[in-house]
């Protein structure tokens, strides 16, 4: 049995492996909340937070930019008044790696306010 998603840590990837098939993204999908979805393509994963005003939006993004530079893994974030939109795939690969949902796990995982 594999460790949670939230548990693991993410492995350095520049190309040279397949991105995940469509069926392994929607298996992992189930170990994510609620606020993701995968994309129709398969290439990416995305979710949208509501905050309560700016402050909270911008301490979530700021955890969310912590777990980026701890995994050396990047989201694509947008972030305003009360919300925070975010995509996560690997760049290298032009899909989805197990990264990406390392990474939406810890974001899952962060406390919220
Ligand atoms: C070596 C290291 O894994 C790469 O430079 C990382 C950095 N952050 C990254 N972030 C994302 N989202 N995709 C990548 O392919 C990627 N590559």
């Amino acid at each position: 049995m594999n460790a949670p998603l939230s548990e693991q840590r993410c492995k350095p990837c520049e190309g040279g492996v397949a991105p995940l098939s469509p069926n392994e993204a929607q298996s992992l999908m189930k170990q994510l909340n609620e606020h993701w979805q995968l994309a129709e393509d398969g290439r990416s994963i995305r979710g949208e937070w509501k905050f309560r005003n700016f402050y909270q939006a911008m301490s979530f993004v700021n955890a969310v930019a912590h777990i980026a530079n701890t995994e050396d893994h990047h989201p694509d974030l947008e972030v305003g008044y009360g919300y925070c939109r975010m995509t996560y795939n690997t760049h290298a690969i032009g899909g989805l790696s197990q990264n990406d949902f390392i990474c939406a796990a810890k974001v899952d995982a962060l406390p919220r306010t």
